[in-house]
């Protein structure tokens, strides 16, 4: 069995150190395992080459706004779990973010990757879609769910998932983040807050934009409506800092 892993180059897994970039523990230093592959389909998407791949049949290929396809065999590496947290504890980071893609879709080959790691934190980004298996959960701190709205592109039938954000409500590890690209995005984040009873202090509004100008402009609308709200806000410190590049 093995993980699949996206790359930074060709044939080289995305594992590596940096600062968490956003939601509650931004500014903590992680190390960062991304895994390839997604149940959904985002249009601005920023990380297309987990799943928008070259030659996909039309009727299965999912748009992104970019256009951009990705070869599978240079996006993707498969990594056996010991490998893959040799690789994780070489960073010396003792909390790990393991995010995608959708890295639920490996559940099981995550849980026996921590079974290497005993002594590390874990905290997952997720898109809500999916739940983790017993024996991951029990090794989660934190669940960063980035529930997807309607300018996501994607079948509200596929994004939201009742059950699975009633659950994530109820546990106080889970925060929301949810990406706003314009003002009315909000309205929406607060239909699905009442709908689903998601707590304000847990629900963060979040810029959609992979460079510094980008967010900026929308943090200038977005802070004042989450203080009117009640809502968290976070930014990308992560763009700011490297700009929309792999490995950071
Ligand atoms: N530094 C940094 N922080 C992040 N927080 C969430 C990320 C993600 O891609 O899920 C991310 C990322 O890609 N880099
Ligand atoms: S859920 Fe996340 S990884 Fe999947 S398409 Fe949307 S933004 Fe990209
Ligand atoms: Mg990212």
């Amino acid at each position: 069995m093995a993980l699949t892993l996206a790359t930074i180059t060709p044939g080289d897994p995305e594992i590596f150190a940096s600062i968490q970039g956003e939601g509650p523990s931004c500014g903590a230093e992680v190390a960062f395992i991304r895994l390839s592959r997604c149940n959904l389909a985002c249009v601005w998407c920023d990380t297309a080459y987990t799943w928008h791949w070259e030659g996909d049949a039309k009727k299965f290929r999912r748009p992104h706004r970019s256009g951009e396809t990705f070869a599978r065999a240079a996006n993707q590496v498969k990594l056996d779990e010991a490998e893959a947290a040799r690789l994780v504890a070489a960073t010396g980071r003792k909390r790990l973010v393991i995010t995608g893609g959708e890295p639920l879709l490996q559940g099981a080959a995550l849980a026996r990757m921590l079974q290497h790691l005993p002594d590390v934190e874990v905290e997952i980004e997720t898109n809500g879609t999916t739940t983790a298996p017993p024996a991951l959960d029990v090794r989660v701190t934190q669940y960063n769910v980035s529930p997807k709205l309607a300018h996501s592109g994607n079948a509200p039938e596929l994004a939201l998932l009742p059950e699975r954000l009633r659950a994530y409500a109820v546990d106080p590890r889970a925060f929301f983040k949810f990406v706003v690209a314009q003002p009315d995005d909000v309205a929406e984040v607060l239909a699905l807050s009442d709908l689903y009873a998601l707590p304000k202090e847990r629900t963060y509004l979040m810029p959609e934009g992979t460079d510094s100008a980008a967010l900026s402009a929308r943090m200038d609308w977005i802070e004042p409506l989450a203080a009117e709200y009640g809502l968290q806000v976070t930014d990308r410190a992560h763009i700011h800092l490297f700009g929309d590049t792999r490995g950071t």
